[in-house]
């Protein structure tokens, strides 16, 4: 008869019911495929009564029951959150437990500090579901291409925003409208003040960086901006410039440094990028080897992000039958060195309201000249009876000098900032998709 692993799961809600579902589902593949039957033993959620009637495990709201239980292998958290989840991984660590979690925002900020404790303590720790929920991406960057140099790792990694910004292009809907429906469908954080605001993204993109670069970009280094100041009118203008605006992550190694961004992105409709959709999430990878790659699937959602949880597991289970835990997820460490402001080229997207009378235009035009930023593209439409609106592609520039020519432009009251966003300007732009 086959060992039995046991697993506590720390938390039951969209992710938790997925991993029971697929655990229950898939038993027989994962039992030929790790060589142990694997179950959960226990879970932890706030409220008993509110679980009583989906599931016969032992349901707790006491963590000691778990972490206290010699018979428990693996601990999956889902619950959500730094603390108290932190501090339970820690002590699950340190008890020798194995940890799966689908926590970004705990790996963003403390991944680090959790690896070193379970190297310690001869555990794993792994967190595929971390990023992009259903899209073995992380697997991929460590393992698939661990041959290759990756020079720029670009995508959508928030499913929320991004089923909320393409049912605001195909159906016109309002954001108030689409956030609910994401909420719904369980895709938005209990709190989707992270989702929208690009937090959420940027805190995935640390973790990308990590794994990809070997480097660790704070966050607080990546410039971060979320779709809330994204309207319909964009939208709409930007289709009619060729472009789709999606909520992009980007980081970039340049010369040994890298520099990452957040935020909205006028995307050629051509580009691969463009065509994804709802909450699918896609990461795009170069590679200085193997070129061009993009990772393709469901960002979210219960039973994709559960599938990457059970995933771990399974790798749990294996290392435990070839006694080899506690290796790490990866390896690679390279010295972190961030690009200076002044290396960093890019190519904005701005609307803007301008004082209609004559002058304005060419005071405009003047103030970017002056920091050597020309204009790709102008649109120019009456407001109302005083102001019109203005759209402006602009050449690709330095950032530096981008910026201070708008910080111009918002010192002078004739005209108003509405929109900044970037626009993707890169070879493969040029390529024929
Ligand atoms: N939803 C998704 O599509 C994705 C989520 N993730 C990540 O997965 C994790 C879980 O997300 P999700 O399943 O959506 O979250 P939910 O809010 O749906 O579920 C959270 C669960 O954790 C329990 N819980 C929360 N806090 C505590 C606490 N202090 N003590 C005991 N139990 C607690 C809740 O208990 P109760 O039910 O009793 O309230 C609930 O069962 C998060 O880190 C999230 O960022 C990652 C990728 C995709
Ligand atoms: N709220 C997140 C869930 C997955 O990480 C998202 O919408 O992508
Ligand atoms: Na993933």
């Amino acid at each position: 008869m086959k060992k039995r692993l046991n697993i506590g799961i720390l938390g039951l809600g969209t992710v938790g019911s997925g991993v029971l579902h697929i655990l229950k589902e898939h038993q027989e593949k994962i039992s030929q495929v790790t060589g142990y039957t694997m179950g959960i033993k226990t879970a932890l959620v706030r409220q008993i009564e509110k679980h009583q009637n989906q599931t016969d495990i032992h349901l707790t709201t006491d963590v000691e029951t778990i972490l206290k239980d010699p018979e428990i292998h693996i601990i999956v958290e889902v619950m959500g959150s730094i603390e108290p989840a932190k501090d339970y991984i820690l002590q699950a660590l340190k008890q020798g437990k194995h940890v799966v979690t689908a926590n970004k925002d705990l790996i963003a900020l403390h991944g680090n500090e959790l690896t070193q404790v379970a190297k310690e303590n001869h555990c794993d720790l792994y967190y595929e579901a971390s990023v992009a929920g259903g899209i073995p991406i992380l697997r991929a960057l460590v393992d698939s291409l661990a041959a290759d140099n990756i020079k720029k790792v670009m995508g959508i990694v928030n499913g929320t925003t991004n089923f909320m910004l393409t049912k605001m292009a195909k159906n016109g809907l309002s954001y108030e409208a689409v956030l609910a429906e994401a909420q719904a469908l369980g895709f938005a954080e209990a709190d989707p003040t992270n989702d929208v605001d690009g937090i959420d993204a940027a805190r995935k993109m640390v973790i990308l960086s990590r794994l990809a670069f070997g480097m660790n970009l704070p966050l607080s280094a990546i410039s971060t901006g979320g779709i809330r100041s994204v309207t319909a009118t964009d939208i709409q203008i930007a289709h009619q410039l060729g472009y789709t605006i999606k909520l992009i992550g980007a980081a970039e190694e340049q010369n040994g440094t890298i520099h990452g961004m957040v935020g909205p992105m006028l995307l050629p409709n051509e580009h691969p990028l463009s065509g994804v959709n709802n909450e699918n999430n896609a990461v795009f990878v170069t590679g200085s080897s193997v070129g061009e790659t993009m990772f393709y699937g469901p960002g979210a959602g219960e039973l994709p992000t559960a599938t990457s949880v059970v995933s771990d597991l399974i790798t749990v289970a294996k290392n435990i039958r070839m006694h080899t835990t506690g290796d790490g997820f990866s390896h690679y460490q390279h010295e972190t060195k961030l690009t200076a402001k002044e290396d960093i080229q890019a190519k904005y997207y701005l609307r803007l309201n301008m004082t209609d009378q004559t002058g304005t235009f060419l005071k405009l035009t003047q103030l970017f000249a002056a920091h050597q930023i020309g204009f790709e593209q102008i649109i120019q439409q009456p407001f109302d009876q005083n102001s019109a609106m203005v759209i402006i592609i602009t050449h690709q520039g330095s950032k530096e000098q981008l910026d201070q020519a708008i910080a111009g432009l918002e010192s002078d009251s004739d005209m108003v900032l509405k929109a900044r966003f970037d626009v993707l300007e890169e070879s493969i732009c040029t390529k024929d998709y």
